[in-house]
């Protein structure tokens, strides 16, 4: 985790959110959404931008740091540079539009050489469900498709507003469930420091 408050019982977690996809898929949109409440025609990302959003759950607060990446091919040799270090990614393709499906394919490839299994939260979000009308990529397809690998999986609107801060919220939920599991793999079970039952001899007795 990038970082925690010293309150056990309502700790505080920081956490590297990158968002990537083709071009024009709405990767932007999608973020100045949830951190503006606001959307505009017009938001082409040059090279990364940053945003930030402070959620409060209720097993901890969680400030999502989220690095929206262009995703124009001219930025791609640099990209890997912004995933480092992340702690979730969404990987978003634009439902009236098959081939950005493809490239989402070919972003979980890269980050699946990157990161090893589980050690970073993984959405799919199809975005622009207000263009339904155009449609391509049919909701059991990506469903299908995330559930193949083990992703979360969502369907959102910039435009509309839909959707979008309880993708963000399931990517936080997801993350925060991960530090209990890893706390209780750390801790040791009460069972091991119990006495053994019974008055049979230990093995350990010298
Ligand atoms: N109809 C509709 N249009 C959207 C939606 N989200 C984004 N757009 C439009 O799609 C275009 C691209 O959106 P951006 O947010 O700039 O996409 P991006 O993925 O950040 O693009 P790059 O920065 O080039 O990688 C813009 O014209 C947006 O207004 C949506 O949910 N619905």
């Amino acid at each position: 985790m990038a970082g925690t408050s010293l309150d056990r019982t309502h700790p505080t977690y920081i956490y590297k959110v990158v968002l990537l996809g083709s071009t024009s898929v709405g990767k932007s949109s999608l973020a100045y959404r949830y951190v503006k409440n606001d959307f505009k025609e017009s938001l082409p990302t040059m090279g990364c931008a940053f945003l930030t959003q402070t959620l409060c759950l209720e097993a901890a607060t969680v400030r999502l740091e989220i690095w929206d990446t262009a995703g124009q091919e001219k930025y791609h040799s640099v990209c890997h540079l912004y995933y480092r270090g992340a702690h979730a990614a969404l990987l978003v393709y634009d439902i009236t539009s098959k081939e950005t499906l493809s490239r989402a394919k070919l972003w979980l490839q890269e980050l699946e050489k990157e990161f090893l299994h589980d050690e970073i939260v993984i959405a799919l979000v199809g975005n622009k469900t207000d263009l339904m009308a155009e449609r391509e990529v049919t909701t059991e397809e990506g469903e299908e498709f995330a559930k193949s690998k083990n992703l979360l999986y969502m369907e959102t609107s910039a435009k509309s507003n839909y959707h979008v801060s309880e993708v963000f919220t399931a990517v936080a939920q997801e993350l925060v469930a991960r530090e209990g599991e890893k706390a209780a793999v750390q801790r040791p079970a009460p069972t091991d420091l119990q006495e053994p039952r019974g008055s049979g001899p230990r093995c350990c007795q010298l």
